[in-house]
Parts: structure tokens; C-alpha cells; sequence
């Protein structure tokens, strides 16, 4: 469990985690979303005691990560995924790493057998791939067999089986009960592996929420119909929660707060043909963008300038 309570952190006049405040629990996947430059990579570097708050308080499982035992044991975090020396291979350094926290030589095989490593453990890191990178940096978050993992990008660089695997990784560690925190900027990805999201922007708190209410709130749940009759199943489908809007003289309705079952079993009851019934799905990505809009730091443009002033 990592709590965070009213967390600020400055750099200068820069305020790059401005007042965050929430929990990351255990045996589920939390997403940690934001655009660049959110504070996202600051947060983490906190939790592990790699940067100090300004104010507030981090705690890991009850305790500051520093005042922890064995730290490693108790989190196993990825953040700078090259922070290996390029001259030694997989298999020293990870051996190094597991001489100083006191952790057994078999678990340093295990790792690299979890994370695919076998085949290239002797070669030296500095010749790896950044998918390769990537994978022991993940070998060493789990090195000290960790009740709470957190993982900033963890799929970058990674081809699509690697990406498979993290995934298949993440959600088994989380299904042990451990803590899993993992930080994105690709929406679609977390959306296959996280429960939960945490969704901030310039530093403050956006969202704390689950995969399937973030979708929901940002309109998920509407059904397009196209029908007969429209005035007569709108009266026939109105009731409380229920929100049903269409152009006058349009065949076409939206429809939030029920599902397609219920409009079809509707007017098929009251004989109304149906022309096209169909969820309206947002997308992650496109919840996520419409959240975020306001706080992101570096627009980009769409289209060239005269193209724009033409417009
Ligand atoms: N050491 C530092 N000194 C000054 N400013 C910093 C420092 N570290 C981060 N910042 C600034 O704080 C803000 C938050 O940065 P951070 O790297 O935490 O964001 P992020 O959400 O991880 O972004 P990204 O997705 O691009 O990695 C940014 O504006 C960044 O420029």
C-alpha cells in the first residue's frame, strides 16, 4: 500500500506535485496517468526516497521508504531504466545487487528466468536492446521478491510480445495481493492492464478511479439508436437517471443510463422498428484527452500554420 497525503514538490519556482493526495491499495493494477510533465516521475522518485517533498508525506506499507529495513525487499521500483553500468552484464549486476541487500544468489537466476533473460544474462547490458534494458530493469524491481512494485514506463521500448508480458506480469503480481503502480502516457496500454487510475495534470490530482468509471463519466455508457418512432420511445424509455436527446425530426436518438438490451426489449414490445442500436464507446485515450486538455504543459499543433490562419 503506498499512501500519499498532501504531497508538494518545488524546484525553484517550479511547482511540479502540487497537493497530491491519494492510495495506491494492493492486489490490483493503479495506472498512473498524465501528460508529459505532470509530476508523474517526481511522485515516483518520492515514494522511493530519491527526492525529498517540499511537504506532506509518502508512505510505503506504513513506513517512509527510507525508514524501511530492507527497502528493496519492500518495493521494487523501475524508474531510470539505464542506470546499469554498459561494461557488466545482466547476471553481475543483478548479482551485485542481491550481495549488498542480502538477498540469495537462486533468486538472482529466478529473475532472469521470469523476465526472459537467460539466453543474454552474461552479455554485457551496455549491448542490450532498450527492450532488453527494460526487462532487467524490471528483473531488479523484483529482485527482493517486493509486497509493492511501482514501474515508470514500463512498456516503453518493448515490441509487442514484451509489451504481452509485462501486462501478464503486472496483473499476476497484483493477483499475489501485491501492490502494482505503473506509470503511463499511453492510455490504450493501461487500459488493458490497470483496475484502478490515478489521472493527474500539472501536478495536482485529476482523477482517483477505476478504469471502468473514468470511461463512464467521460460518456461511455450512451447508445445510439435509430428507430422508427422516435418521439414514441422516448416517452417509452424515460425514467430517472435516464437521458435521452435527438434532433428534431431526426430518426436518431442518444440515449445514457441504459443499456442496449433494455432499449431493444422496449421497443420491440411496442413494435417500433430498430434501425441501428449501438454503444457508444469512448476510448480511454479519448477520456483521457478530454481531462487532461487544460493541463497539459507542451501543445502541439495539428496542422501547419498557414493551413490554421486559412482555416
Ligand atoms: N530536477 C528538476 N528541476 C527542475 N524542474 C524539474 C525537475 N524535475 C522535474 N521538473 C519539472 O517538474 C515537472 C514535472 O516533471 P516530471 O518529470 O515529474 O513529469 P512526468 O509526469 O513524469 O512527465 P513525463 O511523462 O514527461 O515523464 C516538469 O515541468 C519538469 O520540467
Amino acid at each position: 500500500m503506498i499512501e500519499i497525503q498532501q504531497l508538494v514538490k518545488r524546484y525553484g519556482a517550479k511547482t511540479a506535485v502540487d497537493g497530491l493526495d491519494f492510495t495506491v491499495k494492493p492486489g490490483v493494477v493503479t495506472g498512473f496517468l498524465g501528460p508529459n510533465g505532470a509530476g508523474k516521475s517526481t511522485t515516483m522518485r518520492m515514494i522511493i526516497g530519491l527526492d525529498a517533498p517540499t511537504s506532506g508525506s509518502v508512505t510505503v506499507n506504513g513506513r517512509r521508504y527510507a525508514e524501511h529495513r530492507a527497502p528493496l525487499l519492500e518495493v521494487g521500483a523501475l524508474l531510470e531504466a539505464r542506470s546499469i553500468h554498459p561494461g557488466r552484464s545482466a547476471y553481475n549486476h543483478l548479482n551485485a545487487l542481491a550481495l549488498t541487500h542480502g538477498i540469495p544468489r537462486r533468486r538472482v537466476d529466478e529473475v532472469i528466468e521470469i523476465t526472459g533473460l537467460t539466453k543474454v544474462a552474461k552479455k554485457r547490458a551496455g549491448a542490450f536492446s532498450l527492450g532488453m534494458g527494460q526487462r532487467l530493469g524490471i528483473a531488479a524491481a523484483l529482485l527482493g521478491d517486493p509486497q509493492t512494485i511501482m514501474l515508470d514506463e514500463p512498456v516503453n521500448g518493448l515490441d509487442p510480445e514484451g509489451v504481452l508480458w509485462v501486462r501478464n506480469l503486472l496483473t499476476g503480481l497484483a493477483a499475489e495481493g501485491r501492490t502494482v503502480f505503473i506509470s503511463s502516457h499511453l492510455m490504450s496500454e493501461m487500459a488493458q492492464t490497470a483496475t484502478n487510475l490515478i489521472v493527474v495534470g500539472r501536478g495536482r490530482l485529476l482523477a482517483d478511479t477505476t478504469v471502468e468509471q473514468f470511461v463512464r463519466d467521460a460518456g461511455g455508457d450512451r447508445v445510439k439508436v435509430v428507430c422508427e418512432d422516435p418521439a414514441r420511445l422516448r416517452e417509452l424509455l424515460a425514467g430517472p437517471d435516464v437521458e435521452v436527446t435527438g434532433a428534431p425530426g431526426s430518426r436518431e436518438l442518444t440515449v445514457s443510463g441504459l443499456t442496449t438490451h433494455h432499449i431493444g426489449t422496449t421497443a420491440f414490445a411496442y413494435g417500433i422498428p430498430i434501425y441501428e442500436l449501438t454503444r457508444q464507446s469512448v476510448s480511454l485515450e479519448e477520456a483521457f484527452m478530454s481531462m487532461t486538455e487544460d493541463s497539459v504543459e507542451y501543445h502541439g499543433t495539428t496542422a501547419p500554420a498557414s493551413l490554421r490562419s486559412a482555416a
